[in-house]
């Protein structure tokens, strides 16, 4: 165990993101922390020393302290304690034992529309606290969101969602590590305001909470791109569209959270209460009151009048004295792959990264922070061509990514390093000089690590004429992996959780009645016309064993209401011979079978048993023939043995 500050000792890590290392730690035994009973496990996240080496950080981080530490509500994770001793900013919370929601998505899939409905209400409720507290989170996703894991009724096991990361994303956006053209946040999860630079209010937590329901309910986020740049003009650029899964009442509550000007957007308290009305109104066992009152959400969701503002941190980019700086560490022409110090490509969609000096390059500590990037060799912190003076500072891609949180320093070397080493202890197996030059560097397999999760927070850098493109949102936007009109998108590369078979996925039956295609709601129409309610929705047995609901005489609607979809196409390059795969799959256990008949033939001593039966045999009926014979010439007959 290694000691964290003067108080506490660090067990295990947990995991590590883009603003620090999560470990399990516990109070050391002398010392009484209060609000900590002595012995009680706690999660500490370490902040990177990025941040721990910003002044600027560090007095957020003590003015923040008085305004994290009282966020108490049962879906927020509770802040105990923050440390700031030497070199180490800490932030001591509750442990919460079970796996964030993206990790859960990742094992389990998406959720059924019901179960997301009610698990964002309860994120939703975590939000209105905040805001009304005057904290805006600035960085919602599934991996903010742990599960802790409870014991239920009859023995069932619960989640109960806790939202952390409060103020992190707030006290990344530093001067000293954000500058103009950047945003903090985690591109599948920006709102356009914050994207462009705008302003931002508490909104953008909605607008977060919007793409997250998107996502528990079809398994991807709506906006996706081959960057984070793409991502980001598709915010700015592309209307959502309703998946096929997607309950109207749902998609009422998913559209008004993403519109694009965030003055249209409800208010935190009034999403959770729509959440709840749509999850009673969308169930197999809905009554036909909770039904209409779920068709009737949208009067709910009516724009927020007094949405909370986020305090200027004066890293707000897009201002009159704007200084060009890079996308995301971006060096050389555009059209260049981006590289890290010795031409190792790396994606710039995928990676996590924290960057720090900006063109001004006068930031105090700068220099340490461009050390302390991790190194992949000589060129890793100088300045690459066309980058106007910039380093690839602070980009700690050694500490991203998750695995092994003693990778952090990994490959970091210069002076200035041995301090930082302690602070964050290394438990990797190549300690901290990294590891041997044949083996992939700690950061390359944190990138792909990364690459693999694609939606970790980010601090964005932006040249000025790539934010003009995402100010100008009829410039055509990079293609996307967006879905034709009417169809689901479907997901790409790096984005979106493996998707399951699609007997695994909710799926919902047949409507067994249908509304009136006229039926309005609350006035609030969504712009894209979706096809009509279809209620109720049933969830696959898998998920849901309910029993059919009750249902209310309604005239049914006619089938041409419903927009026509195109059938999917399949793969150009495969021909679909109904039985193919029965067949393959025979032939396979044949040739399986076949093997190992030979290898037992081989490698046992099956033949010498098989010969020693076979000889057996002939003994014992040579045996029986001959007694035969002799009882039969002893007795006078002349038959045959009995074989
Ligand atoms: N209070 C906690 N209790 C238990 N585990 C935690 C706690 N806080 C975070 N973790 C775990 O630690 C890991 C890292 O958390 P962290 O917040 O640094 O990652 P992240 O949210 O993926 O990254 P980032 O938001 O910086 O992109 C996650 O897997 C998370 O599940």
């Amino acid at each position: 165990m290694r000691p964290v500050g003067s108080k506490y000792l660090l067990e295990e890590a947990l995991g590590r993101g883009a603003t620090g290392t999560v470990w399990r730690a516990r109070v050391r035994d002398d010392v009484a922390v209060p609000g900590i009973e002595p012995g009680r496990p706690v999660a500490i996240k370490v902040l990177r020393e990025e941040l721990a080496n910003d002044p600027d950080v560090v007095m957020r981080f003590l003015r923040e302290r008085s305004v994290l530490l009282r966020l108490v509500h049962p879906n927020i994770v509770r802040v105990r304690d923050l440390v700031v001793e030497g070199d180490l900013l800490a932030l001591v919370m509750d442990l919460v034992e079970g796996p964030d929601l993206y990790r859960y998505l990742r094992s389990n899939g998406p959720l059924s529309p019901v179960a997301g409905a009610l698990l964002m209400a309860q994120i939703a409720d975590a939000l209105a606290a905040s805001h009304a507290d005057g904290v805006v989170h600035r960085d919602l996703k599934p991996a903010n969101v742990l599960l802790a894991t409870t014991g239920g009724p009859g023995g069932a096991e619960q989640m109960h969602p806790m939202l952390t990361d409060f103020g992190i994303a707030r006290l990344a956006d530093s001067p000293g590590i954000t500058r103009t053209h950047e945003f903090v946040g985690t591109p599948a999860y920006v709102a356009p305001e914050s994207a462009e630079g705008r302003p931002q209010t508490s909104a953008v937590d909605v607008y977060g909470a919007g793409i997250m329901l998107y996502e528990l309910v079809t398994g991807r986020p709506p906006f996706q791109g081959d960057g984070p740049l793409a991502i980001l003009h598709a915010h700015l650029a592309q209307e959502p569209e309703r998946p096929r899964n997607m309950p109207e009442p749902l998609w009422t509550v998913v559209e008004r959270c993403l519109r694009k000007d965030p003055a249209q957007r409800p208010g935190a308290t009034a999403l959770a209460r729509a959440l709840r009305v749509v999850a009673a109104g969308i169930g197999v066992h809905s009554s036909p009151a909770q039904v209409d009152e779920a068709l009737a959400v949208g009067a709910l969701l009516l724009p927020d009048p007094d949405p909370a503002q986020v305090p200027p941190t004066g890293g707000a980019f897009g201002g009159p004295d704007a200084q060009p700086t890079r996308v995301l560490g971006r060096s050389g022409p555009p059209d260049q792959t981006p590289t890290l110090g010795d031409g190792v490509r790396y994606d710039p969609a995928a990676a996590t990264r924290l960057m720090g000096a900006g063109p001004a390059g006068a930031v105090p500590g700068s220099e340490d922070r461009t050390r302390a990037m991790p190194s992949a060799g000589p060129g890793a912190g100088q300045r690459g061509p066309g980058q106007g003076g910039q380093g690839q500072g602070g980009q700690g891609q050694g500490g991203q990514g998750q695995g092994n949180a003693g990778q952090g320093n990994a490959g970091q070397g210069g002076p200035g390093q041995a301090d930082r080493t302690r602070v964050m202890p290394s438990v990797g197996p190549e300690g901290p000089a990294g590891p041997p030059p044949e083996m992939p560097q700690a950061w390359e397999n944190q990138l792909r690590a990364a690459r693999d999760r694609g939606r970790q927070t980010e601090v964005g850098y932006f040249e000025p004429e790539e934010m003009q493109q995402l100010r100008q949102p009829q410039v055509a936007p990079p293609p996307y992996r967006q879905g034709q009109a009417g169809q689901s998108p479907q997901p790409g590369p790096g984005y979106g959780y493996p998707q399951q078979q699609p007997q695994q996925q909710p799926q919902y039956q047949q409507p067994r009645q249908q509304r009136p295609p006229q039926r309005q709601q609350g006035g609030n129409a969504p712009q894209a016309a979706p096809p009509p309610y279809q209620r109720p929705y049933e969830p696959a047995p898998a998920r849901r064993a309910e029993p059919a609901p009750s249902r209310r005489p309604e005239p049914p609607a006619p089938r041409e209401a419903a927009p026509r979809r195109e059938p999917r196409p399949r793969s150009r390059n495969r021909t679909y011979i109904p039985g193919l795969g029965c067949l393959k799959g025979c032939l396979m256990v044949l040739l399986i079978l076949a093997i190992a008949a030979a290898a037992l033939w081989n490698f046992t001593p099956l033949p010498e048993w098989w010969h020693t039966v076979q000889h057996q045999f002939h003994s014992v009926s040579s045996w029986v023939s001959d007694t035969w014979k002799q009882l039969s010439s002893s007795s006078g007959t002349e038959a045959g043995p009995p074989y």
